[in-house]
């Protein structure tokens, strides 16, 4: 087990003779089927165990009785009675029963002060008249021992009384709770470490006592893993032997031999056990999880089951890679059915629309029931795209057609837009289901966007944009449709795109059909429906008649009510003066130019990750989500061994810039003493009386110097990379590195927004926050973002880049409608007073926007452009 000179005198304790704990052992007992259950206290000594623990708490069962008869059948066979019986029970009558039965020197598992001093002593006392030794848990009047101190404290106060009363101290023997690590609870980080550090002091401080815990407690949160558990539990013991643990509760069949484990799997249980840092980087559990599921597999039980299936008929393989996603054999597996077709008189063509297609359609299925979830489908997309690629030279050197499948979709991010991950998705999956993809990627003007829906002959255009401004982008695309003369359905998606925003502005502006289609899991539905010849037009019929009811009912329900900009302002919410932030430490501009991607990635927020991949549930009860959770511990595998290379082979650059500059506010502008006017936008709509209407200039002082921020950061060098795997039809891989690109952004804002506050500017250098309270932004002061609810007019992101050192300096370049580039990128204002706050300023007024085109230097039809999601 473990190759330290003390394990030679560990002892192990069988467990499967515990009711509470071997599901087998209990249906034997209850089945009254004792011989059976003696063949396994046999098979236990036999592999190993020097002790066997006898457990028999079911509320089922007589206990008394069922132990006095399990224990003198033990009794009567030689080569299981030559080790010592642990009884173990909560019930002192049990443990009674128990010790009147064995022979030898019995062992009670267990006592505590639990219930005071004097019931402990009470059952001492018992157990010394009848010369057993006792187990004593780490558990007083207030509780089980949870940390270093506790435990120490716990075991050093009952060894004063043990021995007080003349309990030998050798026969004691302390449990000092082995608890749960690698839960995700910050509070449980330390239980391994402490349990070791506990066994070292208690040895130091109460001479001649034994050490005891139950091991498959430290790794519950990785059941149904063995593996992972295994190695778990001799890294444990490794380190706790020699701090003084004398035996566990453990299934000696079940340890690895230290030096044997994987040594990436040993060193993440070892950062996990000891709550080390891990060397690279990462939180030690996270890595740990994500290491996990690499070594799930590797059982002897699934490794037969992994190669069994390279044994099967080759269109069965074919469905098995597709339906697993495993893409190591379907080159060679595609090639022989290519060439089995072949001997058969068939075309390349027929191995996609025979077994291929067989295989996705299940993958269909199964995502349609929702017993697949998106990364997965993905994953067997790719698997496709490989095999169809293997097989395109064949086809077209048979000048074949190739098929347009169910229906023809051509799809953009539209102009002046740069995201294009949920476009991605919807398109992969729609493959999956035998659609036609035409992708024109991102940034796809109107023009171009209709050209090839023509050239194509496509059967529907879908339209995708992350940012407001893309929304009357869709709106024109929609117009420039209707007047090209189309009658192809449009699909809208994107996270900002709505069916309300679908019917009351894309859709009037199109004759032909408009469907708002906001996730890949619906995708597929509608796209079916609308190439189905019998089903479409009632299908639409129900579109249809949904955006006029919305129409109506939104025209019925009116618009809250306004009132004029100067009243508005007349009830902003003052902040206190005296509360001020203090001037910057270092004020004006700093630019970084490498953040070490490692320390971002300590500081992803994980949920909104597993949220673009439509796995919803937060970060990391979802890895144990029973629905979901398998799928989600596989994308967080791939997710963290993907950040690996991402650190280990300089993929990315993490580049930010900050500023910190003097201003004063007047009005709803804040005035930097460089000059730059920034135009903030004032809530208009009518507030309950104490409510105040709010602007972000409300949170800067009017009569007085004040501070104002400003940051812009972005992740750069994923091209290259994005390019690699495109070439190799991996849109998996692509996919997951724009995600995890986006997710370092974000963390990049967050961690860069930490140093500004203890550090650049100051007002928060006492500040200590855990990771999971930063993520929760519960600091003073705020980093609204231009685009967002306070404010939302992306238009200021240009003056922002310039106050930064402008794009060269910044590394930031902007689209027309005001998208970043690089693509994962975050920019904001920074305020520190503690009463600033988000909030959104939902719908303005025309006197507002009028005001604000005069603040702004445009004209109206300009500032309506920019504020028009906030005029209906
Ligand atoms: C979009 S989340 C991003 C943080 C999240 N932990 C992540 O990793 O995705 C929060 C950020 O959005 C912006 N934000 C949220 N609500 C806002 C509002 N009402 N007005 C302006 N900006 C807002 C702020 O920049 C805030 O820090």
């Amino acid at each position: 087990m473990t190759n330290s000179a003390s394990s030679a005198r560990f002892v192990n304790i069988g467990e499967r003779t515990n009711i509470t704990g071997s599901a087998r052992f209990k249906k034997l007992i209850l089945a009254d089927d004792y011989d059976a259950a003696v063949e396994v206290a046999r098979d236990q000594v036999d592999n190993g165990a020097q002790i066997i623990d006898v457990n028999m708490d079911e509320g089922l069962l007589d206990s008394e009785a069922a132990m006095t008869r399990f224990l003198l059948l033990v009794a009567a066979e030689p080569d299981i009675s030559r080790v010592p019986v642990m009884i173990d029970s909560s019930k002192w009558s049990v443990i009674e029963a128990g010790l009147k039965c064995v022979s030898g020197k019995p062992i009670v598992n267990s006592i505590s002060m639990k219930e005071g001093e004097a019931a402990f002593l009470d059952s001492a006392r018992k157990c010394m008249a009848y010369g057993a030794a006792v187990v004593v848990m780490a558990f007083d009047e207030s509780g089980q021992a949870d940390t270093r101190e506790r435990k120490v404290e716990i075991c050093q106060r009952a060894y004063k009384l043990l021995t007080g009363i003349g309990f030998p101290p050798e026969d004691i023997i302390f449990d000092p709770n082995i608890f749960a690590v690698a839960t995700g609870i910050d509070e449980h980080r330390r239980y391994g470490l402490d349990f070791i550090e506990a066994c070292r002091a208690i040895k130091a401080s109460c001479p001649h006592v034994h050490i005891s815990g139950g091991l498959s407690n430290l790794s519950f949160s990785f059941r149904g893993n063995e593996p992972v558990r295994r190695a778990m539990h001799s890294v444990f013991l490794y380190h706790a032997i020699p701090a003084g643990l004398d035996m566990a509760i453990v299934n000696a069949g079940q340890l690895d031999i230290y030096d044997e484990i994987d040594p990436e799997l040993r060193d993440a249980c070892e950062d996990v056990v000891l709550d080390r840092a891990p060397t690279n980087g990462g939180d030690a559990t996270e890595n740990l999880i994500a290491l996990a599921e690499r070594f799930r597999g590797t059982d002897a039980v699934a490794e037969k089951a992994a190669a069994e299936w390279r044994g099967w008929p080759v269109t069965e393989r074919l469905s098995h890679a597709l339906v697993k996603g495993l893409d190591a054999y379907i080159v060679d597996d595609t090639e022989e059915a290519r060439q089995a077709v072949a001997d058969n008189g068939g075309r390349p063509i027929h191995v996609i629309e025979g077994p291929l297609m067989d295989g996705m359609n299940i993958v269909g299925d199964l995502f349609g029931s929702g017993k697949m979830f998106l990364p997965q489908v993905v994953k067997s997309a790719r698997v496709m795209k490989k095999a169809v690629a293997h097989l395109l030279p064949y086809i077209e050197a048979e000048k074949d057609e190739t098929s347009r499948g169910k229906g023809r979709v051509v799809m953009a991010t539209v102009k002046g837009d740069v995201h294009d991950i949920g476009k991605n998705i919807v398109g992969v999956v729609l493959q999956c289901n035998g659609f036609e993809i035409v992708d024109l990627g991102v940034m796809v003007h109107a023009q171009t966007i209709l050209d090839a829906a023509r050239e194509h002959d496509a059967d529907m255009i879908g339209l995708s944009g992350l940012i407001t401004p893309s929304l009357d982008e869709m709106v024109t695309v929609a117009s420039e449709m209707e007047r090209g003369g189309f009658t192809m359905p449009l699909l809208i998606g994107g996270a900002t795109t709505s069916k309300v925003h679908t019917a009351l502005r894309v859709d009037p502006a199109y004759s032909g059909p408009v469907l708002h289609v906001n996730d890949a899991s619906r995708a597929v539905g509608v796209a079916t429906a609308l190439v189905s010849d019998t089903g479409r037009d009632a299908y639409l019929a129900t579109y249809v008649a949904e955006y006029e009811g919305l129409r109506v009912a939104r025209a019925r329900k009116g618009q809250s009510a306004l009132v004029p900009i100067a009243e508005a302002r007349a009830n902003g919410g003052p902040i206190d003066p005296r509360l001020a932030p203090p001037p910057p430490r270092a004020p004006g501009v700093h630019h970084f130019d490498a953040w070490p991607i490692a320390e971002l990635i300590e500081h992803i927020d994980w949920t909104p990750f597993f949220r673009s991949w439509e796995l919803a549930g937060n970060y990391p009860a979802i890895l144990q989500d029973p629905i979901v959770g398998a799928s989600a511990r596989s994308l967080f595998a791939d997710a963290r061994a993907m950040l690996t290379r991402i650190v280990e082979e300089d993929w990315l650059t993490a580049k930010g810039s900050v500023g910190l500059w003097a201003c004063r506010r007047d009005g709803d502008d804040v005035v930097l003493d460089n000059g730059t006017r920034l135009a903030f936008l004032r809530q208009q709509v009518k507030k309950r009386d104490g409510v105040p209407n709010r602007c972000l200039a409300d949170f800067i002082l009017a009569d007085r110097p004040d501070t104002i921020g400003g940051f812009a950061v972005g992740i750069h060098g994923a091209e290259p990379h994005l390019a690699r795997f495109k070439a190799d039809n991996d849109d998996y891989s692509d996919i997951l590195l724009k995600a995890l690109a986006d997710r370092l952004a974000e963390a990049f804002a967050e961690v860069l927004h930490a140093h500004v506050r203890t550090t650049l500017w100051g007002y928060g250098s006492t500040e200590r926050l855990s990771n999971q309270a930063l993520i929760h932004e519960d600091y003073r002061g705020i980093r609204p973002a231009p685009g967002y609810p306070a404010c939302p007019d992306h238009s200021l992101k240009p003056a922002l880049i310039d106050l930064l050192g402008g794009e060269d300096a910044t590394g930031i370049t902007l689209t027309e409608s005001f998208a970043m580039l690089p693509t994962s990128a975050v920019s904001g204002f920074y305020f520190g007073h503690p009463q600033a706050e988000y909030f959104g300023v939902a719908r303005i007024g025309p006197d507002q926007v009028a005001d604000y085109a005069v603040r702004r230097g445009v004209d109206i039809e300009q500032a309506e452009k920019w504020l028009r999601p906030n005029l209906d």
